[in-house]
């Protein structure tokens, strides 16, 4: 199924929490929105569900106006952290909850209900649970009951709120493996919040990355670490260095910064008109080497290993940039002489 968003607005009181989003997602996309506390991503998905409205704009699934539809008639399976689950109903109870609701003439009958339900704790690994209540299981369990009861419904779109939100680093990179071959298997349509970068860029096919209720930017995960829209999306992802700058005629200066200039030729995003701008730098795009007494522009602070590489914390005139180098390149306290090998420039707006 396919989901069509036109100019949707929604405020509360002074906060606009969306302003003319526009989106268009293709069926069997995996779609993360992305972006910091209140840039409006759960606003989003509320107004995408049914649960709250939009001042003006349309939501269409599959060309059809949803305005007049009410959310439970609207196909959507929604896993929300506000939508706990039932805690004094068993696991399979939460899962047929969404079955039972319906009315008459479409509730499945108990034997077909207990069936599905069945099939969903058998592909989500919980068979053993069904009995339980949600205070007995784990928090990673529970996830996988919200989505069963998400799921029970069998709907054509899927819409996830932070769902590993509460869980610790490792049971979330499980679920989110398994969560992304459920989608593809399943052959669903899903978006998902997230203020994590790294889960975005992991699991989605598109990135919307949002700012203060509108979408700053909606393309491939690689396209947008390659080439940020803004200096928002810029500073928001890839972990970069933030430098003043300033564009000239023949190079991008980083006055007051004691970094020798890049020629607009090595920039990967240049401003359109010359004066001040704000450079990003990750820390894979520095040039690192020990100084030579009297050359150096900079102190090693701390070196962490990770990998095959070193995570550098370097001190630049009162700046600390994070670089990687190699193994033992540097010992902390070490002066070095460090050179942008490369960097994305905007305008600095004020
Ligand atoms: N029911 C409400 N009443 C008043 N203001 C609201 C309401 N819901 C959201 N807002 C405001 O709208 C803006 C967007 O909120 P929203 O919850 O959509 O952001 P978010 O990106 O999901 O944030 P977070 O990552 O913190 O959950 C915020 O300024 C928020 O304070």
């Amino acid at each position: 199924m396919s989901l069509e968003v036109a100019q949707l607005s929604r405020r509360f009181g002074d906060a606009q929490a969306l302003r003319d989003v526009s989106l268009a997602v293709r069926g069997g996309e995996f779609v993360a929105l992305l972006g910091p506390s209140g840039s409006g991503k759960t606003t989003l998905l509320r107004v995408l569900a049914g649960l709250d409205f939009a001042d003006a704009g349309t939501v269409r699934i599959d060309g059809r106006d949803m305005s007049a539809v009410p959310a439970r008639e609207r196909g959507i399976g929604f896993v929300f952290q506000s939508y706990a689950l039932f805690r004094h109903m068993s696991v399979f109870e939460n899962i047929a909850f969404g079955l039972r609701v319906r009315p008459r003439a479409q509730r499945p009958t108990r034997a077909e209900i207990a069936r599905r339900v069945e099939a969903l704790l058998g592909r989500m690994g919980i068979a053993e649970l069904a009995r339980r209540l949600p205070e007995q299981i784990s928090g990673g369990q529970r996830q996988r009951v919200a989505l069963a009861r998400a799921l029970a419904i069998e709907p054509r779109l899927l819409l996830l709120d932070e769902p590993f939100g509460a869980l610790d680093a490792e049971v979330r990179k499980g679920l989110r493996r398994w969560l992304r071959a459920l989608h593809a298997e399943l052959g669903l349509t899903s978006l998902f919040v997230t203020h994590d970068q790294e889960e975005a860029m992991e699991l989605a096919d598109r990135v919307a990355v949002m700012q203060a209720g509108a979408v700053v930017q909606f393309d491939t995960p690689a396209a947008i670490l390659d080439r940020p829209a803004s200096a928002f999306v810029a500073g928001f992802l890839g972990h970069a260095a933030r430098l003043p700058a300033r564009l000239a005629a023949d190079a991008l200066h980083f006055d007051p910064l004691p970094l020798p200039p890049l020629p607009r030729a090595a920039l990967r995003a240049t401003p359109e008109a010359e004066g001040p701008a704000v450079a990003f730098v990750r820390s894979h795009e520095w040039r690192i080497r020990p100084a030579a007494a009297g050359e150096g522009n900079a102190t090693l602070l701390h070196a962490r290993r990770s990998g095959g590489q070193e995570q550098l914390e370097i001190d630049l005139a009162g700046q600390v940039i994070e670089a990687e180098a190699a193994p033992g390149l540097l010992q902390p306290g070490q002066p070095c002489r460090i050179e942008a090998v490369t960097a994305r420039a905007y305008a600095d707006k004020p």
